[in-house]
């Protein structure tokens, strides 16, 4: 797979089969969108391509609604390669491009890309104010002679899939109901910092980790984890919070890794959420966190 920021400096030497999008989380609407413009992309002997951003369009258009980001781009690019796509196109999204118009946006398209077909879902909006739509996409492909897939609503019950629905199931907590709406397991990778060093101390090291600001983090709680060290998975038992029973301060995120015994400061380590075990107590002395702990842990034993 090709991994490009391309804003339209260069030409492609082959013609392209284009999803277009955001593509946070890679949920299951997105899935649908991508095999499709795979499916089209193989029948007509073109390359895939999937055109999406490197940062969230609202971060330039309007910071202050910029939402935190589900999934962040080296492991999109990595689950792009997986489904198959043959080019991604991750377009740095500045001022200048805001403020292109629609039908130019699709001229610059086909100039650059020479797009053989384009694969949007059913609410797709384009171009400078969001002023672009389906319906204008419909004239311009047969004006401009280009195929067009329009991908239908995909739904969990009754509602619409879309990255704001699964960000507000991850921000409740809803952890489970949300990995099955995404490619992969919501996860967090990050390098694992010092913390109070107490945890040893009651018999459950644990590794906090330095996460993105930029990226979403579940409610906290407590949560059974999967860990991936060095290409190894380890049980875990992860919480999220202050730790009100000894500091009540700082937020952290922390994992006691099931029987680990490395020390791993300043390692990257990868965590994959599974499910919610409780929400976060402020015990009467550590001891009773101590018991609370050993069941954690016995729980995530029998998963
Ligand atoms: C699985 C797990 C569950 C936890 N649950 C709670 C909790 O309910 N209440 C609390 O005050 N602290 C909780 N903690 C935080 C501990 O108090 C914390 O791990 C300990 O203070 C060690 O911190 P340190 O890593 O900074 O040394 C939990 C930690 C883990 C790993
Ligand atoms: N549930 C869905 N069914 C079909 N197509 C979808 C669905 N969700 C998104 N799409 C399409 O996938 C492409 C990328 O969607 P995009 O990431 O921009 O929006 P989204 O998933 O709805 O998220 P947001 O909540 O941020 O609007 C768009 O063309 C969009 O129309």
């Amino acid at each position: 797979m090709i991994v490009m920021e391309d804003k339209f400096n260069i030409v492609l030497p082959y013609k392209t089969y284009v999803a277009l999008g955001n593509f946070d989380g890679l949920h299951i609407g997105h899935m649908e969108l991508i095999n499709k413009t795979i499916e089209h992309a193989k029948k007509n002997n073109v390359k895939s391509m999937v055109y999406t951003f490197k940062n969230h369009p609202l971060s330039i258009i309007n910071r202050s609604l910029a939402p935190k980001i589900i999934l962040d781009n080296n492991t999109k690019i990595q689950c792009l390669n997986e489904i198959g796509i043959d080019l991604v196109n991750l377009v740095p999204f500045d001022y200048e491009y805001m403020n292109i118009e629609p039908r130019k946006f699709i001229e610059l398209l086909i100039n650059h890309y020479n797009i053989n077909g384009i694969t949007v879902g059913f609410n797709f909006k384009f171009g400078k104010k969001n002023s672009g739509n389906v319906k204008l996409l419909k004239e311009l492909s047969i004006e401009m002679g280009f195929e067009l897939n329009i991908i239908d609503p995909i739904k969990i019950d009754e509602d619409i899939v879309s990255s704001t629905y699964i960000r507000n199931l991850i921000s409740n907590g809803y952890i489970e109901k949300a990995n099955k709406l995404l490619y992969s397991e919501l996860s967090l990778s990050g390098k694992v910092i010092e913390g109070k060093k107490f945890g040893n101390k009651m018999g459950f090291p644990t590794a906090n980790i330095e996460f993105d600001q930029s990226i979403i983090i579940p409610k906290a709680g407590v949560y059974y984890t999967k860990v991936q060290y060095k290409n190894k998975f380890y049980k875990g038992i992860t919480n999220i919070g202050y730790s009100p029973t000894v500091d009540g301060k700082n937020f952290t995120i922390e994992t006691h890794i099931l029987d680990f015994q490395e020390n791993i400061y300043g390692k990257d380590i990868k965590i994959s959420f599974i499910s919610r075990i409780r929400d976060e107590i402020k015990f009467n002395n550590i001891y009773e966190l101590m018991e609370q702990l050993n069941k954690d842990k016995n729980f995530a034993y029998k998963q």
